[in-house]
C-alpha cells in the first residue's frame, strides 16, 4: 500500500485529466490533490513546505506494529449503586458481595482480531455502540476496570512492554485540555513533562514548533484554550491541540477516539490528510471514525468494520464494496460508502447471497427466510406480492442448493450475523484474517463460490498483478469509483447499472485496480522509505500472522472461555505506561507553574478574600478591644473569639479543598495513561500550589481580628496564634482533600464534610464541656479541639485576669485592676472559664498531634489517590 502511494506521487499533470463525477459530486480534485503529495498542502492556509511540516519519520527500526488477538470485553448489564451504603454492604456482607460479582456480563466485544501497521490508518467504523472505543481503549491499555477483557496484545511480536506503551499517543473522543492555558503553554508543558530529559529547553520548544505547524495552530499559539464560560481557539482546533499533545512525543503508535466528531467535513479532511502524512512517516495509526464523507473515507487504508462487537470486515479500505458485493449486499447506486456501511452493520441492507455465505450466516438466513414464509402465509398475501413471493421461491430454489437452504434477502440481526459469520470463515481459512489484498479476495472467491465457479477463479487468480496497465491516476480515480458504487470511471454505464449489477462490477473493478506493483519496478530507483516501510509492513504480518494462525481452524473456538473465541485470560501487560522523561524534579517543577497558570482566571481566590476581609472585619467590630479588658468577662469574650478564629479559615480550607482532585482527577488518570509524571509529583505540586493562598487567608484574616479584638499584644503571642492557624488551616484542608478523593462527587463529600465538621465542632471545646464521659473520646479525633487548646495556651498562659463586682465576672473591666475594688485575679483561670484545657500547661501535645494528622492525612491522600489512579 505504501508502494502505491510512492507510485501515485509524481502525478500532478494528470490533474486536468477529466474529472469523474457521481452524484454530482467532482471526484477526480480531492483524489489528485490527495496523490500529489505536494499539493495536499493547499488545504492548510498557513502549510510550510511538506519537508518542515511535519515530525521527523520514525526509522524502521523504531517502528511498532501493534497486533491484537481474539480480543473480547465484557461489562456489567446491571449498573452498580452508587453510594456508600453499598459499599459498606458489599464489605461486610457476604451476600451482598455474590450477588454483585455474580452480576450478568454482556458480551460486548468478540475475538477482535487485527494489527496496527506502520505507515497505515486504521480506520474502526461501526455504529453507535458497536465496540469501537473499547476496542481502542482496551488495545491501548486504558480499558477502565468496569470492563473485564481478554485476549493478547504484543508490540512487533514481543510483549507489549511499558516502554512500548510509552511510545502510543492517544487522543480521547472529549478533549480534555485546561481551559486557562494557551495553546503554546498546553503543549510547552507537556512537551517539559513528557519528552526526554536530555533535550534541551530549545529542542523541546523546537518540538511544539513543529506539532504547532503541522497541525496549523501558530497562528492560535497564544488563545487560550477556553471553554463554556470564556471563549477560546475554535472546536477543530480544540482536536488539533488534543492530537498535537500526544503528537509530541512523536508517537510511533497513535490512536485517535472519534477525531472528526463535530468538525465540518473540510477541516475533518485537513485533520485526515495530516493523520495520513503522520502515518507515512513511519507511524501505525487507528482512529475511530463516525460516518466519514466519501473525500474522508479515501484517506484511509485499513478498516474495520464492527457490529455489535463482531468483526464484520477487516482488510484493506478500498476493497470493502466488493467485498460486500461479493455476499451479495451490493452497494446502492449513490450512496455514500459510509453511509452503506453502517447500514450493513445495523442491519438496515437488504440482500446476502446464500450460496456464497459461511454456514452459520445461510442458517440465519434460513430461519429468516422460513419466518418470512410463515408470516407471508399468515397475512394471506394477494396479487403483486404474492407474486414476487413466488419469484422468490423459484429463485431460492436456483440459487440455494449450495446449503439447501432458501434464498430471501437478509435483513436485520439475520443479516448482522450473516456479515460476521462470513468474516469468520474467511479468517478461519486466512492466517490474520486480513481481507482485502487482491490474492485473498481471489481465495475468498474460491472458498465460498460454488464448484463452477471456482475453476474461473482461479484462472483469474493467475493474471499477473498490474496487468491491466493505466496510469496511477486512472487507477487512484478507479479505487474512487469503486469506493462511490461506480463501476467505470468513465461513468458511460455506471447510472445506467442496477445496484445488484453494480454491486457485481465494483468488486471486479476493485479486484482490478487494486493491484500490488511488482517490487522490482521500485527497486529501480534505490529502495525508498516507502519500499522499506511496505516491506516492513508484509514481514511483520507474515510473522504475526505465522504465530498467530498456526493452529487449525477452530482452534479458537475450542480455546473459548467465556465466550466464543476469547481465551478468558485479561490481557497481559495492560498497566499504565511507564513514567514520563522529565526528571522528578522536573515533574513537580512544571507541575506547580501549570498549577498556577490554570489558575490564572480563578475568581474564587479574589472572592475567597474578600468574604475573608469582611468577615473579619465584622468579627472584629463585634469584639472590639475585648482582649484589652483583663476581667473575667472579657477573657470569656476571647474565648469566643478564639473559637471562630480557628473554626471560619478551616470551614471555608475544607469546604474548598473537597473540589480540588475531583475537578483534576481526569486530566490526572489521561496524563498518569501516558506516563507523563508520577502521582505523588502530581500530589505536591498541587499541595504547593494551593499553599500560598492557604497561607495568605488565614494570615490577612488573623491580622484583622488579633488587632480589632485587642488580642495579646506581643510578637511572639501574634506569629504563635498566627502560626497555629495556619497549621489548623492545613491539617482542616487535608482533611477536605480527602474526602474529596475518597468520594471522587463533590456532593457525597460535602455531605460528608458538613456532618464532620459539626461533630469536631461540637466537640471542640467550646459549646459542651460537660460531654458524657463514655464518647467524650471523641473530641481527641476533632483537630478544631487540639487546635483550639492551642489558641487558648497562647493567648492566657501567664496572663492575669480580675474578677470583678458581686456576680464575679465584672462589668466596668477598662478601669479593672487590683485597685478597683472589689475586684481580685482569678487564681484558677481553666477553672473560671471551664476550659477545655490549663492554658498554663506546655502547648507541646497540642502542637505534635496537629502535626501528626497533618502527615497523617496528607499520606492519607496521597495512598487514596494512588488507588483511585490504579482502580480507574
Ligand atoms: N463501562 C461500561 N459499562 C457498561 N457498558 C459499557 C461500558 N463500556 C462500554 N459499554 C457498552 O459497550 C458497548 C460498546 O461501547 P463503545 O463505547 O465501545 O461503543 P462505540 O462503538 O465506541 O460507540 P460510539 O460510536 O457511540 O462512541 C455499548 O453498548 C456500551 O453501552
Amino acid at each position: 500500500m505504501a508502494a502505491d502511494r510512492q507510485q501515485e506521487e509524481p502525478v500532478a499533470h494528470h490533474s486536468s485529466s477529466t474529472p469523474a463525477t457521481a452524484n454530482g459530486q467532482q471526484l477526480g480534485d480531492p483524489m489528485i490533490k490527495l496523490a500529489a503529495g505536494s499539493d495536499v498542502h493547499q488545504f492548510d492556509m498557513e502549510a510550510p513546505p511538506k519537508h518542515k511540516m511535519l515530525l521527523e519519520d520514525i526509522p524502521p527500526s523504531q517502528q511498532l506494529n501493534l497486533r491484537f488477538e481474539r480480543i473480547c470485553a465484557y461489562v456489567n448489564t446491571d449498573y452498580d449503586t452508587p453510594g456508600m451504603v453499598t459499599r459498606l454492604k458489599r464489605t461486610f456482607d457476604k451476600t451482598a458481595r455474590a450477588e454483585a460479582e455474580a452480576k450478568q456480563k454482556k458480551q460486548i466485544l468478540f475475538s477482535v482480531t487485527g494489527e496496527m501497521v506502520p505507515g497505515e490508518m486504521l480506520a474502526l467504523m461501526g455504529p453507535s455502540g458497536s465496540g469501537k472505543t473499547s476496542l481502542l481503549s482496551i488495545i491501548s491499555g486504558r480499558a477502565p476496570k468496569a470492563v473485564t477483557t481478554s485476549g493478547k496484545v504484543t508490540s512487533n511480536g514481543s510483549r507489549f512492554t511499558k516502554a512500548a506503551k510509552r511510545r502510543v499517543g492517544f487522543v480521547l473522543q472529549d478533549d480534555l485540555l485546561y481551559e486557562s492555558l494557551t495553546v503554546w503553554e498546553t503543549l510547552g508543558y507537556a512537551a517539559a513533562l513528557r519528552l526526554p530529559r536530555g533535550m534541551s529547553a530549545a529542542q523541546r520548544a523546537e518540538r511544539v514548533e513543529a506539532v504547532l505547524l503541522a497541525l496549523g495552530l501558530s497562528k492560535c499559539r497564544h488563545t487560550i484554550i477556553g471553554g463554556f464560560f470564556r471563549r477560546g481557539i475554535s472546536g477543530g482546533e480544540r482536536k488539533r491541540v488534543s492530537i498535537g499533545h500526544e503528537l509530541l512525543i512523536n508517537p510511533a503508535i497513535l490512536m485517535l477516539d472519534e477525531p472528526t466528531s463535530g468538525l465540518d467535513s473540510t477541516t475533518a479532511l485537513h485533520l485526515l490528510v495530516t493523520l495520513r502524512q503522520l502515518a507515512q512517516g513511519g507511524r501505525a495509526i487507528a482512529t475511530t471514525i463516525h460516518q466519514p464523507s466519501s473525500r474522508l473515507y479515501l484517506q484511509l487504508d485499513t478498516l474495520m468494520l464492527l457490529a455489535e462487537g463482531h468483526v464484520a470486515y477487516y482488510g484493506k479500505a478500498d476493497q470493502v464494496v466488493s467485498w460486500f458485493a461479493g455476499l451479495g449486499f451490493a452497494m446502492p447506486y449513490g450512496v455514500n460508502v459510509a453511509d452503506f456501511l453502517l447500514d450493513l452493520a445495523q442491519g438496515e441492507v437488504e440482500g446476502g447471497d446464500f450460496s456464497r455465505l459461511a454456514p452459520a450466516a445461510a442458517a440465519a438466513g434460513q430461519q429468516q427466510a422460513l419466518y418470512k414464509q410463515q408470516q407471508a402465509l399468515a397475512a394471506g398475501e394477494e396479487g403483486e406480492d404474492a407474486q414476487q413471493h413466488d419469484r422468490q421461491a423459484k429463485h431460492q430454489q436456483q440459487q440455494g442448493t449450495a446449503h439447501g437452504v432458501p434464498a430471501a434477502p437478509l435483513s436485520g440481526p439475520a443479516a448482522i450475523q450473516a456479515l460476521y459469520s462470513s468474516y469468520e470463515t474467511y479468517k478461519r481459512k486466512h492466517p490474520g484474517g486480513f481481507a482485502g489484498e487482491p490474492q485473498q479476495l481471489a481465495d475468498l472467491q474460491l472458498a465460498l463460490e460454488p464448484p463452477a465457479a471456482k475453476k474461473a477463479a482461479a484462472g483469474d487468480g493467475k493474471r499477473r498483478l498490474g496487468g491491466g496497465g493505466g496510469s496511477l491516476i486512472e487507477r487512484s480515480l478507479h479505487k474512487a469509483g469503486s469506493f462511490l458504487g461506480l463501476a467505470d470511471m468513465g461513468g458511460d454505464k455506471a447510472g445506467a447499472e442496477s445496484p445488484k449489477q453494480h454491486g457485481k462490477a465494483a468488486a471486479a473493478a476493485a479486484g482490478d485496480s487494486d493491484e500490488l506493483s511488482d517490487p522490482a519496478d521500485e527497486e529501480e530507483g534505490g529502495e525508498s522509505p516507502e519500499f522499506r516501510r511496505s516491506i516492513t509492513r508484509i514481514w511483520s504480518r507474515s510473522r504475526s500472522s505465522s504465530s498467530l494462525w498456526a493452529g487449525a481452524p477452530g482452534d479458537i473456538e475450542a480455546a473459548a472461555g467465556a465466550g466464543k473465541g476469547c481465551s478468558g485470560q485479561l490481557v497481559a501487560g495492560m498497566g499504565l505506561a511507564d513514567r514520563g522523561g522529565a526528571s522528578y524534579s522536573t515533574q513537580l517543577r512544571v507541575l506547580l507553574q501549570r498549577h498556577i497558570k490554570v489558575k490564572r482566571f480563578e475568581s474564587l481566590s479574589s472572592q475567597r478574600f474578600l468574604q475573608g476581609v469582611i468577615v473579619a472585619l465584622i468579627t472584629g467590630m463585634f469584639w472590639w478591644q475585648r482582649g484589652r479588658g483583663g476581667s473575667l468577662l472579657a477573657a470569656s469574650d476571647v474565648v469566643g473569639l478564639l473559637f471562630f478564629e480557628l473554626l471560619f479559615p478551616a470551614f471555608t480550607a475544607l469546604f474548598t479543598s473537597l473540589f480540588t482532585f475531583p475537578n483534576d482527577y481526569r486530566m490526572l488518570l489521561k496524563e498518569r495513561a501516558s506516563g507523563m509524571y508520577r502521582v505523588s509529583a502530581f500530589y505536591v505540586s498541587s499541595a504547593l500550589s494551593d499553599l500560598p493562598m492557604d497561607c495568605a487567608l488565614p494570615a490577612l484574616f488573623v491580622v484583622i481580628i488579633y488587632f480589632m479584638g485587642g488580642l495579646r499584644l506581643t510578637a511572639a503571642a501574634f506569629l504563635s496564634n498566627l502560626a497555629a492557624l495556619v497549621l489548623n488551616v492545613l491539617v482542616a484542608q487535608s482533611m477536605g482533600l480527602l474526602l474529596g478523593v475518597a468520594f471522587m462527587n463533590p456532593k457525597t463529600a460535602q455531605t460528608v464534610a458538613s456532618i464532620i465538621m459539626l461533630g469536631f465542632m461540637l466537640v471542640g471545646g467550646y459549646y459542651v464541656r460537660g460531654i458524657p464521659a463514655w464518647i467524650s473520646w471523641i473530641r481527641y479525633l476533632s483537630f478544631v479541639y487540639w487546635g483550639f487548646n492551642l489558641l487558648l495556651k497562647i493567648e492566657f498562659a501567664g496572663a492575669t485576669y480580675y474578677s470583678c463586682g458581686a456576680s464575679g465576672l465584672g462589668s466596668g473591666e477598662a478601669a479593672a485592676g487590683p485597685a478597683a475594688a472589689p475586684c481580685h485575679s482569678v487564681p484558677d483561670l481553666q477553672a473560671a472559664l471551664q476550659l477545655p484545657t490549663d492554658p498554663n500547661a506546655s502547648p507541646a501535645l497540642e502542637l505534635g498531634v496537629l502535626f501528626g494528622m497533618l502527615v497523617a492525612l496528607r499520606l492519607l491522600v496521597y495512598y487514596t489517590l494512588r488507588q483511585k489512579t490504579k482502580a480507574a
